[in-house]
């Protein structure tokens, strides 16, 4: 556990902290009682003590009256298990081209080692953590994934087979809502069940963005290891509307990883007549220390926000 040395602390060191913890009050009445929905994607979650803080803040978040919802990734990890185990791997546009022993892998590292090491932080940092994936209470009904890419030469759309790559089709968010009124902190694995029973390995943004959806989230959280967007240059984009962003998919400044994280925050933060949409999508560094307080509590919003685009 980190702890602060208050040794050398001058009066004036505890009257800014009293001034910090003052400022924080506008923003705790604005979202008091509202679901955040963070998703902690895998190297984000790399180094432990930042884990731990990771852990206290959503712990702290819940303690002020706000609704944590934790979906987390784990590409990182499933990738060391795969190697571990001589199961090859490859990526398509971001998303890991999965057959039967992928999948079974990739379960047992989401569900298992990775889902349970969040609840164990958080429940170390006091708080009350409980560790589903997608398959409990039918929260995320999947379907596989169909994917078509343009060939560069031909100009050909092909039809990709991802295997037991899915999506989510229909969320029941019912096994949240008992949870969301009690001092229950859910930590979700992006795993999801088909029609026929079958596991779907589900991009952890897209199942974030598809959870912030159902539950009409105010603000959807993407911690990843990056500061944000970047430009052509290497800059920072601080905020992007849905033509920019999809100006960038095309001509490539987007690619990788960054492809699913942005579909998702475009689809979240869209409005239609069935759904309010989440208020506004922020991609952020979560290797930055508190960045979730960072950016709820503070001015100080780091990050790429995409926002909220009425109907
Ligand atoms: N324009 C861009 N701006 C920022 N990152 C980008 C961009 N295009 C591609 N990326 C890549 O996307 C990565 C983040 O996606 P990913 O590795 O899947 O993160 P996570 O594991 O957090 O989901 C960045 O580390 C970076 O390499
Ligand atoms: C289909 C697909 O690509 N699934 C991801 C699920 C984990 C994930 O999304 O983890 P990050 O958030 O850390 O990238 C995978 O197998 O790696």
């Amino acid at each position: 556990m980190t702890t602060l040395d208050t040794s050398n602390m001058t009066e004036q060191d505890y009257l800014t902290r009293a001034v910090t913890l003052s400022e924080a009050l506008p923003y705790m009445q604005r979202y008091a009682g509202e679901t955040v929905v963070v998703k902690y994607g895998g190297h984000a979650m790399g180094d432990p003590e930042l884990a731990k803080l990771f852990a206290k803040d959503i712990v702290l978040l819940k303690q002020v009256g706000i609704n944590p919802v934790v979906v987390h990734g784990g590409g990182p990890q499933i990738g060391k298990m795969l190697a571990r185990l001589a199961v090859e791997s490859e990526f398509v546009d971001g998303l890991r081209v999965t057959d039967q022993a992928t999948v079974d892998v990739v379960e047992m590292v989401l569900s298992g080692s990775i889902n349970k090491e969040i609840v164990g932080n958080i429940n170390a940092a006091g708080g009350f953590a409980v560790g589903l994936s997608g398959k409990d209470g039918h929260l995320i009904e999947a379907r596989k994934l169909h994917r078509t890419k343009k060939d560069p030469d031909s100009n050909i759309e092909r039809v990709l087979d991802l295997g037991f790559v899915g999506e989510p089709a229909v969320i029941t968010p019912h096994i949240l809502d008992s949870f969301l009124e009690s001092d229950i902190i859910p930590v979700i694995a992006p795993i999801g069940a088909g029609p026929n029973g079958e596991t779907y390995n589900i991009n952890a943004d897209t199942a974030a963005g598809a959870i912030a959806a159902a539950i009409d989230a105010k603000r959807l959280l993407m911690l990843t290891d990056i500061a944000g967007v970047l430009d052509k240059n290497g800059k920072l984009i601080q905020e992007m509307n849905a033509t920019e962003a999809r100006a960038m998919i095309e001509d490539g400044t987007i690619s990788g990883g960054m492809i699913p994280k942005i579909e998702t925050c475009l689809e979240a933060v869209e409005t239609t007549l069935e759904n309010p949409g989440v208020n506004a999508a922020v991609i952020l560094d979560g290797r930055v220390p508190h960045a979730v307080l960072l950016e709820i509590f503070t001015e100080h919003g780091a990050g790429t926000m995409i926002r909220k685009v009425q109907a």
